[in-house]
């Protein structure tokens, strides 16, 4: 039996269907990512699943109960905002105390804990600042103590990341994946940031218009996506218009691709897919076999780990971005400047034929 599951859950406000059958389940000390365009549905799903917003129909099971009934408070979940939340009027440890309900518990076992989470968080020397006091990377650090003090079943992210600043949140990331996967604790994370999805999450559930478009592994969703919107969404693809041929070959424009076996039917429109990382590119005349074509260099972009390529594939019809190793522009002895022709290839493997 899976830790959680939601099934069939609807969700309307007023004619606006929000939700349209999710179903999902989440395994022991799972971290799973949310993920999708504004207006998708996470932060609903993850309210539903919070109990601040009713489900219209479906059902959420936790360890096999339903739980769609019950109130917030009762579900044991810690939950993490995006505005941090905290009561400006008490201090880091106060607010991290606020989270445990004293059910006989003295206020000494209370400050104890609250003590124990500014540790796990690494504020320790920090607990009695008020959180005007406090940075926001702090501030967010001690939003997730008080959610994990009085140790929820369940932990909830909605956005907990977004109103860091690039550094801080690069920092955040690693250091909750790291104490999640430390308490073990099944983790929900809403974002509609793409990399941090992917660098944090065991699986990834794309929503799209109220749906899970695909959910799977980072690496899944990347290397394996079912969908244009998903090939579109994570990462950067080039779609290539298709028409399917035969089992393993397709058209484009005038060209024949080989591409791997799959299940689109003998002339469907298809895309074609394929990351720029896995477009090779040679100096002109350089024999590649099949999916090979000749192409002119449009311009560069620089990044200092790799170089960025524009390309114009003629006999595709199409531009095809690339990346080239970070001394292409200079290393080698027939530098590629812009203009240049070049040979490429799309490799058979790294090719996604996607339904149109
Ligand atoms: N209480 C509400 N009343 C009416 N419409 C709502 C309400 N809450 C959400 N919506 C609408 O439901 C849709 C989904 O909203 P939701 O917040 O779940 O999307 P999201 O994927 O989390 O987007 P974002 O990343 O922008 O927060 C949106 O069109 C939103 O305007």
């Amino acid at each position: 039996m899976s830790f959680l599951s939601l099934r069939g859950i609807q969700k309307s406000f007023g004619a606006t269907r929000v939700l349209d059958g999710i179903d999902l389940d989440i395994e022991p000390g799972e971290f799973v990512c949310l993920l999708g365009p504004s207006g998708c549905g996470k932060t609903t799903l993850l309210r539903i699943v919070c109990g601040i917003e009713r489900a219209d129909s479906g059902q959420i099971l936790l360890g096999g109960q339903d739980i769609a009934g019950l109130p917030p408070a009762a579900r044991g979940f810690g939950v993490v905002f995006q505005s941090y939340a905290l009561f400006p009027n008490l201090t880091a440890a106060q607010n991290i105390a606020y989270g445990l309900h004293p059910t006989g518990a003295l206020a000494r076992e209370m400050a104890k804990r609250s003590r124990e989470m500014l540790d796990l968080v690494g504020l320790a020397a920090h607990a009695d600042k008020y959180p005007v006091q406090l940075s926001g990377g702090q501030q967010q650090r001690i939003a997730l103590a008080r959610a994990l003090a009085p140790n929820p079943r369940l932990l909830l992210l909605d956005e907990p990341l977004s109103a860091l600043d690039a550094q801080v949140r690069a920092t955040l990331r690693g250091e909750i994946r790291a104490l999640q996967k430390r308490l073990g604790i099944v983790t929900i994370m809403v974002t509609h940031d793409q990399e941090e999805a992917l660098s944090m999450a065991d699986r990834v559930v794309l929503m799209h218009n109220g749906r899970i478009e695909q959910a799977g592994t980072p690496d899944e969703l990347y290397r394996q996506p079912r969908t244009r919107f998903v090939a579109g969404f994570v990462g950067r693809m080039n779609m290539l218009p298709a028409t399917v041929l035969a089992d393993g070959k397709v058209r484009v424009r005038d060209s024949e691709l080989l591409c791997a076996p799959g299940n689109l039917s003998i002339g469907s429109q298809a895309t074609v897919g394929i990351r720029p990382e896995h477009v090779v590119v040679k100096r002109f005349g350089t024999e590649l076999g099949a999916n090979s074509f000749a192409a002119r260099l449009l311009d560069t972009e620089f990044f200092g780990n790799r170089t960025s390529a524009r390309l114009a594939c003629e006999p595709l019809g199409i531009e095809i971005e690339a990346e080239l190793p970070a001394d292409a522009r200079s290393g080698g002895d027939e530098p590629l400047v812009p203009s240049s022709m070049v040979h490429i290839q799309l490799p058979l493997n790294a090719l996604s034929v996607l339904a149109h």
